[in-house]
């Protein structure tokens, strides 16, 4: 498991630990763990200069030892430093030091400087910087050559060290090189994809407490992925009620069904119309049809809660009472049109962006896109966590389960999938998946995140680096958590 911090608890850490060590110590550790780096990427390739962007904080003091770790060690290096001057010390000192220091005002000095560098160290700001760059840095990275290896220290400057909101104006690295724990910015989909290569330097750094956010590995599978013993039936492995599908959308229903008994389900009672209930009778044999006693629901994959007759009334029937019991739910798609009050049983509400915000328009009566969601999609996945007292899970590259806030339960955060997974009924899919891990006793935090992992997984090793559908999606997960076990 990856777990990240959020930056105020990482800085009284930082102060706690420091309280029993000599004065800059802490920065030593992590100026000397960053030069470690920038050395290995330097003798990769075959470089000789490295050039830092200095902000005026400590991460640009961070950038600053470790450049003159560089040059005492021979590489040619320099710093780029901002109106305000040096963060610690005085120019004279660091060039002492063997670092020659660049007049950032001096565009042109500027660009000689950074022409020639083979690694680029990203020192402007940490955890302290607000999102976006201020305009004389983003002059700096106009000069970075595209040959050159930008290693960020601590986070990529000016994106959000929370991870909240997505800026177009900060750093992409190549590398981040943080200290002590990973932050929420290294997780988050808004800013995940800027920090490139993520390094963690160990500066004796203990956080107290759960984590902010998580990241479930595939070491994690084993402990959560619930595995049958002699003593189960399929009863107690969990009966999974799928109401999903109608005359418009047949395939959902196909794709959900399919998916739980492919996850290992107990038992599928479907409920829809005539047409998908054909389908499913025809496609997954294992399933039996009609409402009757379940473990848990998922209401919502190709659901039309507009169609007219009697058969997608019964349907919508069965849905509304679901929703309105005390057992486990994931609610997809069409289903989110139902989504009201709070509900106190364990609930999963699976929305992609463009849905996150019509539920959180709805919700709040704000007007929110698409584009609003995925510049600040955690922001708008807990909105909607809060209203509804529901984990949310939002689809997306990145997928997010985001628990209520009085929860006390962290967010997770899976970057399992391969961008072919953005395919027509992947969706469908990870319903099933889910379902199967609420019918047979797992969290929402859980089944969210075991299931967005697999379902990733389960995508890459239906065709590793090509295309791929997503009733091949459904059909890899038994051997994908069968490997997934056998770790
Ligand atoms: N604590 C420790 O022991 C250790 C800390 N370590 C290192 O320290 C780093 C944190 O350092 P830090 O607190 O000095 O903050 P940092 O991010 O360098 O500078 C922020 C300053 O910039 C400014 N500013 C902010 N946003 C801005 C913007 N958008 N545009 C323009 N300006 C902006 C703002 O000033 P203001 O504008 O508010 O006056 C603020 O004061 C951390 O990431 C790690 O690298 C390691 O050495 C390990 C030990
Ligand atoms: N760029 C991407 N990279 C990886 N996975 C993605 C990407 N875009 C979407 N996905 C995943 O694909 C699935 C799409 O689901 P959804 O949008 O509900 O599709 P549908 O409604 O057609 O089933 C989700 O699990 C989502 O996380
Ligand atoms: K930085």
């Amino acid at each position: 498991m990856l777990r990240a911090y959020a930056a105020d608890r990482v800085r009284a850490a930082e102060e706690s630990v420091m309280a029993g060590l000599p004065e800059g110590e802490l920065m030593a550790r992590a100026a000397r763990g960053l030069a470690e780096v920038c050395r290995a990427r330097l003798a990769e390739r075959g470089g000789a200069t490295v050039v830092g962007l200095v902000g005026s904080g400590n991460n640009g003091g961070d950038a600053l030892y470790a450049l003159a770790h560089l040059a005492d060690a021979g590489y040619a290096a320099s710093a780029v430093v901002g109106e305000r001057g040096v963060p610690l010390g005085d120019k004279d000192s660091w060039e002492a030091a063997g670092v020659r220091i660049v007049d950032g005002s001096d565009q042109a000095a500027v660009r000689e400087a950074l022409g020639d560098a083979d690694v680029v160290i990203d020192g402007i700001l940490g955890i302290g910087g607000r999102p976006g760059l201020p305009d004389a840095a983003r002059r700096w990275l106009d000069e970075v050559p595209d040959t050159a290896y930008v290693v960020s220290v601590d986070l990529p400057s000016g994106q959000d060290p929370a991870g909240e909101i997505g800026t177009d104006t900060g750093v992409f690295a190549d590398e981040t090189v943080t200290f002590g724990v990973a932050k929420p910015v290294h997780l988050l989909p808004a800013t995940e994809a800027a920090v490139g290569q993520l390094t963690l330097i160990d500066i004796g750094l203990d956080v107290e407490g759960g984590p902010d956010v998580e990241r479930l590995d595939f070491d994690d599978v084993a402990a959560l992925w619930p595995v049958p013993g002699a003593a189960d039936d399929k009863y107690s492995r969990g009966v999974l009620g799928i109401v999903a599908g109608g005359e418009a959308y047949t395939g959902a229903a196909v794709l959900s069904c399919t998916a739980a008994v492919e996850s290992g389900v107990g038992m599928v009672r479907y409920v829809g119309p005539p047409t998908p209930t054909r389908l499913v009778r025809a496609a997954v044999p294992e399933a039996v049809h009609g409402p009757g006693r379940v473990q848990a629901w998922v209401v919502g994959p190709g659901l039309d809660v507009e169609a007219e007759g009697s058969d997608a009334h019964a349907q919508l029937r069965v849905a509304r009472e679901a929703i309105d019991s005390d057992l486990p739910l994931l609610v997809d798609a069409g289903g989110l049109a139902l989504v009201a009050g709070r509900r106190d049983a364990p609930t999963l509400l699976t929305p992609h962006a463009g849905e996150l915000a019509t539920l959180v328009s709805r919700l709040t009566g704000d007007d929110v896109s698409r584009t609003d969601v995925t510049a600040a999609p955690l922001r708008h996945a807990r909105t909607v966590a809060d209203h509804t007292g529901a984990t949310v899970l939002l689809k997306g590259a990145i997928t997010l389960v985001v628990p209520p806030s009085d929860s006390g339960l962290p967010v997770r955060s899976q970057d399992d999938a391969p961008p072919w997974l953005a395919t027509a009924g992947a969706g469908d899919v990870l319903s099933g998946i889910a379902g199967t891990l609420l019918a047979a006793g797992l969290s929402p935090l859980d089944a969210g995140s075991l299931a967005a992992l697999v379902h990733g997984v389960a995508a890459d090793r239906a065709n590793p680096g090509g295309p791929v559908r997503a009733l091949a999606v459904a059909m890899a997960v038994p051997a994908t958590v069968a490997a997934l076990l056998r770790r």
